[in-house]
């Protein structure tokens, strides 16, 4: 295929094993260095010319302060990218990545269907950039209410975040776990993270004072 993957292909099948491990376990799984420092770098440069280029559409209007105080807070900001365009190889090549763990995972259960699912396409890739100054996304469900999508993918590429000073922390609320138990997942570089997509994870987004940004792909069965 067009890109030379970065797996040979026992790390492919050690990967995927550990992706459904813990996706059965507990309903996600974090992958750090997927791509590697280089390509991930270039992911993010492409994210950065996109977002100088004014495509990002400017995320939901959060709060606008009244009177005095004028700052707006904007939650995400986002445009969808399918991979083949010329200004975007490095995240074409993401995607590919992202693709194949997902492709060989499905594969490899013996019943063929990762957990209950058959995955068989999946939405552009989604590029969200949280401004900072607060922004977040308030606790929610990706699929509610069974609209096809069964695994969430984000791809993380904030260098160096520090979630003491900056938040942007995911939490997600795994169903089944202890009340008292959440999962919080930092917005680190060239991580990659999967989740199912249903119910089973309501999540937020909690204020982030830098700028976020993040590329996420919800696979459909
Ligand atoms: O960035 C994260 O860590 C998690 N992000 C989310 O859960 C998330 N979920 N659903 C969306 C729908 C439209 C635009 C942005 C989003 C979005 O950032
Ligand atoms: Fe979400």
């Amino acid at each position: 295929n067009s890109s030379i993957s970065l797996l040979d292909d026992t790390e492919l099948e050690e990967m995927c094993r550990n992706v459904i491990q813990d996706l059965s376990a507990y309903g996600l799984c974090v992958l750090d260095d997927f791509l590697g420092r280089k390509k991930g770098e270039a992911v993010l440069k492409e994210v950065l010319d996109i977002q100088s280029q004014g495509l990002l559409r400017n995320g939901q209007l959060v709060s606008a302060k009244s009177n005095q105080d004028q700052r707006i807070i904007r939650g995400d900001q986002i445009c969808w990218v399918d991979g083949k365009e010329p200004h975007c190889p490095h995240i074409g090549f993401l995607i590919s990545q992202v693709d194949a763990v997902i492709v060989r995972a499905n594969r490899m259960l013996d019943n063929d269907r990762l957990g209950q699912y058959n995955i068989n396409s999946r939405t552009k890739a989604m590029v969200a950039c949280y401004p900072g100054h607060g922004s977040h996304y308030v606790k929610h469900v990706d699929n509610p209410n069974g609209d096809g999508r069964c695994i969430t993918a984000i791809y993380y590429l904030n260098l160096d975040w520090d979630v003491q000073a900056s938040g942007g922390l995911l939490r997600i609320f795994p169903e089944g776990w202890r009340e008292d138990k959440v999962a919080d997942i930092e917005p680190l570089f060239d991580r990659l993270l999967f989740f199912w997509s249903d119910r089973r994870n309501p999540h937020e987004v909690q204020p982030a004072y830098q700028t976020r940004y993040a590329i996420t792909l919800w696979y459909f069965d």
